[in-house]
């Protein structure tokens, strides 16, 4: 593969022929050398060589060639104004690119124009508006592992910066299996990793980038970490988190243009894993917080929550709902606000509305304090802080938001500075004036006025020398290149006065100027220029002005997208009918009894859904069995959320719910359950279940979900039965554990702990039909063949599959009826020894017609397929050609 960053391999024995502007190209690649660098000339980013090449590849792009008196080189060119659209391109395919602006003004420049790189675009550190999602977080992490400096203690320092908000998240994590979890929550776009050495972080959906192995150097890190905190030391806990902090600030300030520290990233956050909910990677992915790769309706429970008017809103409820609480009063606090929303509906929809009109105030702040920010922003910041008064009214008297009110600064001094500044529709573009509201500046008004009476008196001037010469076709104009002119046709020549100066000739007519005119339009230009500048540099007062206050913004955008979570809650809360939780009081055990309860996003997609109760003492164990597609994972799965959302400070989806505060929910899904995840394996689930061995207290809630199911019936029946003992006997964690295996649930005959519920479902003939309702006692059918049958198994196998259930239980009746009665329980799963006899099957070939040869060689590709690879889509493709293989026997 040819080099396409760093100095180009077609420049390397030429660079010291080239043109002067393809040197400085060449030296600014050699400066960057892990960035593809697109270089300016006049409206187009530009790469040479190599670069050029991948560029117009990845860009869709002509390659064009560039011929200059030492040679030619391929070139490929993306449109300035246009650019966003390409760098996202770029930056998917994981490329760093540095953008290398004209820096000064190509018609003042005397010889080679300058060029600088002024920021490199990386996946974790994009803030250009147009390539970021509203109201989505774009994080670059690091992980540092704690060594001799920090007593030789275990553990992981972990750093995280949003450069497009200045958010910077700090903690130290125990173990690897933490790192996990941590990264898994912020979800980095990018993860920092020194050049020297092997990265310490698990792989994950993130472009990894190796950078200079200096930056993490703990002197290094500290030095830097004294411009952004005045007490590194106090502030953050340990070398490590140092280390790490300090790297991802480095970097941050690198892809900025390395114009030092970057003034908005104030607030470093420390936290502690112990103070928030936690969730593993398996928790956030199996209960669909963020991420539905499952089949159906892709929504989230995010989604269902997601009633934010503005992105800054959107970004703290995706934050809460990430780390839920453990601090009961502050759970507590959040749910007085979100009940107070929820009894007041005016005031709820008339904050909601106004929270609408709130501009991104986090990206904002980054931009002004960055120096990025244009006339509009302003502009949008002071749309966004005219709304504080009236958010304040509309609050004041509710007790549970005082603290909310409080804090809602209005920033009268910014608000009123830009007011009187700034024009009200002001364009894009900052040297081009518009920009600076009359009255504002004596000098500039003056300027304008000047700039203002000439252009009145050329508008005048037509009339006037038509009048002096009697020339009526006489006309006044301007162009470019000559200026303002008098335009005399032909046939008028002769009565051209004698002060007319000749400028220029055309086809029909001449064009000519006064001293006068001459003199006016010195004035006017030199005015107009004069007065565009000066606008710039008011324009740069103010924004630094602004600028100095970023701490008061981004406290005030802190508060506001707060209020609109807690709306947001509100709003969901009414819009799904959900109820305010109740917590135990500390000293209770962990007791769950949730009255009606649902799940939030299935409700949603169900005509009608069957609500649920749940009633578990602290360190219960709730045995679930029940037929395929009964609702055991669905109802597992709420009574997490439902505990999940009360944490978070939601209402939840129930009738009632008096929850225990939580210190951990672990999920662990059997291995056939999560193919879509694409990697697990019997071993990896084991090795899941492992860290839930370890970790989890009698303040945790775990799901197991068909656990030991991706091995041989007996093993997988033996693992789950000591896994049970073992979390009921040990580790007291309130438990549920969806199961096919009937034998587990004899285990609540012999432990005072262990219930089993199930799943009822009748049948009517053949057809069976799921009640979705939870019931005590342990399931006496799995009703799998008929489920089977209702997938389109064939008839002739569905019927020899009953034969074989009669023969191998002594059931006459293979699946029962009604089944819902307590206690029953009548293993239906074939035991391990099951005797599937060879005369068995080949009956089932003959009555299927089908040919032995034929059916080996489909179980031969059967066994070589990688299931744990295969897409679901693969998966449902190779079914369908097995299946055709056969009918074709
Ligand atoms: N309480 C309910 N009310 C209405 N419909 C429900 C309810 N619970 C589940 N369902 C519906 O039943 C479907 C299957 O539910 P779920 O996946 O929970 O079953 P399961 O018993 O775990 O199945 P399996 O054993 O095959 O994994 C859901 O997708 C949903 O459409």
């Amino acid at each position: 593969m040819t080099a396409v960053t760093g100095l180009p391999p077609m420049m390397v024995d030429r660079k010291d022929e080239v043109t002067p502007m393809l040197g400085q190209y060449v030296e600014l690649c050699e400066q960057h050398p892990d960035a593809l660098v697109l270089f300016q000339v006049g409206d187009f980013y530009e790469a040479f060589c190599e670069a050029a090449e991948e560029v117009a590849r990845v860009c869709e792009v002509t390659l064009t060639q560039r011929e200059d008196s030492t040679g030619e080189y391929p070139m490929a060119g993306i449109p300035i104004d246009n650019a966003a659209s390409y760098l996202e391109r770029l930056v998917e395919a994981d490329y760093r690119v540095a953008l290398a602006d004209q820096v000064e003004d190509a018609e003042e420049a005397s010889g080679l124009v300058d060029r600088a790189v002024t920021r490199v675009i990386t996946p974790g550190t994009v803030v250009e508006d147009e390539l970021l999602a509203a109201g989505s977080t774009t994080y670059v992490a690091s992980v540092v592992e704690r060594d001799a400096a920090d007593g030789d203690r275990d553990g992981y320092g972990i750093a995280a910066v949003d450069a497009s908000t200045g958010e910077c998240l700090v903690t130290t994590v125990p173990t690897r299996g933490d790192v996990r979890e941590e990264l898994d929550r912020i979800q980095p776009n990018e993860l920092l990793v020194a050049d020297d050495a092997p990265t310490v972080a698990p792989d994950g959906d993130w472009m990894e980038s190796a950078v200079d192995a200096e930056l993490f150097d703990s002197t290094v890190a500290r030095d830097r970490l004294t411009e952004y905190v005045a007490d590194p030391d106090r502030r953050l806990d340990n070398h490590a988190e140092q280390r790490a902090c300090g790297a991802v600030l480095a970097y941050a300030e690198y892809t900025q243009g390395d114009n030092g520290p970057l003034e908005y990233v104030s607030r470093i956050r420390r936290h502690d894993q112990r103070d928030q909910l936690r969730l593993d990677a398996a928790a956030l992915r199996s209960l669909e917080l963020f991420d539905n790769r499952g089949p159906g309706s892709g929504a989230t429970v995010f989604d269902v929550l997601d009633e934010t008017a503005s992105a800054l809103g959107r970004r703290c409820l995706d934050r809460w709902l990430r780390r839920p609480l453990v601090d009961r009063a502050a759970i507590e606090a959040r749910l007085d606000a979100v009940e107070s929303l929820v009894s007041d509906g005016v005031v709820r929809s008339d904050l909601s509305d106004l929270l609408a009109e709130a501009y991104d105030l986090e990206r904002l702040a980054g931009r002004v304090s960055r120096e990025r920010a244009n006339a509009r922003d302003l502009r949008a910041l002071h749309a966004t802080l005219s709304i504080v008064p009236d958010l304040k009214e509309l609050i004041a008297d509710i007790p549970a938001l005082s603290d909310h009110h409080d804090r809602l600064d209005e920033l009268d001094d910014v608000a009123t500075l830009i007011d009187e500044a700034i024009s009200p529709e002001p364009p894009m573009e900052l040297t081009e004036g518009g920009v600076i509201k009359q009255s504002f500046d004596d000098e500039l008004d003056a300027l304008r006025t000047t700039e203002q009476a000439g252009r009145e008196w050329v508008a005048d001037l037509e009339a006037a020398e038509r009048e002096r010469t009697g020339i009526d076709s006489l006309s006044v104009g301007h162009n470019q290149v000559h200026g303002y002119y008098i335009e005399v046709t032909n046939p008028n020549l002769d009565a051209v006065p004698d002060d007319y100066t000749r400028r220029q000739t055309l086809k029909n007519a001449e064009r000519f100027y006064t001293p006068e005119l001459k003199e006016r339009e010195d004035e006017i230009f030199g005015a107009a220029e004069r007065a565009d500048s000066l606008e710039y540099d008011l324009f740069c007062e103010v924004r630094e002005t602004v600028a100095a206050e970023t701490d008061r913004i981004q406290a005030l955008a802190t508060a506001i997208a707060e209020l609109d979570a807690l709306c947001s809650l509100s709003i969901a809360a009414t819009e799904g009918d959900y109820v305010r939780p109740e917590f135990q009081a500390a000293s209770d055990d962990a007791q769950i009894s949730i009255h009606g309860g649902r799940h939030p996003v299935v409700e949603t997609t169900q005509a009608e859904f069957v609500p649920n109760d749940t009633d578990l003492a602290g360190g219960d164990v709730a045995i679930i069995t029940g037929p395929n597609m009964s609702g055991k994972s669905t109802y597992m799965r709420q009574v997490a959320l439902i505990c999940l959302l009360a944490q978070t400070g939601s209402f939840v989806p129930a009738e009632a719910a008096t929850l225990p505060v939580l210190d951990r929910i672990f999920t662990r899904v059997g291995a056939s359950d999560d193919i879509a995840g694409g990697q697990s394996t019997f071993m990896r689930e084991m090795s899941e279940l492992t860290e839930i061995l370890h970790d989890a207290t009698d303040n945790s809630l775990v799901l197991l979900d068909e656990v030991g199911r991706g091995t041989s019936t007996a093993d997988g029946l033996a693992i789950a039965q000591a896994t049970t003992e073992f979390i009921h006997d040990e580790l007291d964690a309130t438990t549920l554990f969806a199961t096919h295996y009937h034998g587990l649930t004899e285990l609540a005959d012999e432990r005072a702990g262990v219930h089993n519920l199930h799943f009822a479902a009748t049948r009517e003939g053949d057809d069976v039909t799921f009640l979705h309702r939870v019931a005590p006692g342990a399931s006496s059918a799995s009703y799998g063949i008929e489920v089977a049958r209702m997938a389109g198994v064939p008839t002739p196998v569905v019927d020899r599959a009953r034969d074989v259930v009669k023969t191998t239980t002594g059931d006459g009746d293979a699946g029962g009826d009604d089944v819902d009665s307590e206690g029953a329980d009548t293993p239906t799963e074939p035991a391990a020894s099951v005797p599937t006899t060879d005369d068995a099957i080949a009956d089932v070939l003959a009555e299927q017609a089908l040919d032995a040869e034929a059916v080996a060689a489909v179980v031969d590709e059967l066994h070589e397929l990688d299931i744990a690879t295969m897409t679901p889509l693969e998966a449902l493709n190779t079914l369908d050609s097995l299946r055709s293989q056969l009918d074709e026997e």
